[in-house]
């Protein structure tokens, strides 16, 4: 697989846990109801987002804590049934 397909292939997964239940981290927060899931993913974006301020302050784990926050953010967009490509036309819209 490509670098440019992974997230594509992620974001596929995630939805799939969504849809298809198994006993995983991801498939345990999108199952969850009455909005638990969004605040739970939602505070995990803090978290994550915190963890990537220290990272580059401390020049350390910067990579593995930026994915960490994508991911999240990639979660609560399947949460939320927005479209990755509807992300990556926003994106191509302020290239352009
Ligand atoms: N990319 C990820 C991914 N990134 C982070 N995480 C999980 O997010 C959780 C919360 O992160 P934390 O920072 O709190 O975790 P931590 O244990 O403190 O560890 P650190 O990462 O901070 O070192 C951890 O359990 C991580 O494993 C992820 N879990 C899943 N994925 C992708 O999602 C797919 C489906 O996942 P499952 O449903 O778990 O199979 C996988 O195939 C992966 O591609």
């Amino acid at each position: 697989m490509t670098n440019e397909q992974i997230i594509r292939d992620v974001y596929e997964t995630l939805e799939n846990r969504k849809n298809n239940p198994i006993d995983s981290y991801t498939s345990n927060i999108l199952q969850d109801s009455n909005k638990l899931a969004e605040d739970k993913i939602l505070e995990k974006i803090g978290e994550e987002a915190a963890e990537v301020l220290i990272a580059s302050k401390n020049d350390e784990n910067l990579v593995h804590e930026s994915a960490d926050l994508i991911f999240h953010i990639l979660l609560l967009l399947v949460y939320k049934k927005i479209s990755l490509d509807e992300l990556l036309d926003e994106f191509q819209k302020r290239h352009e």
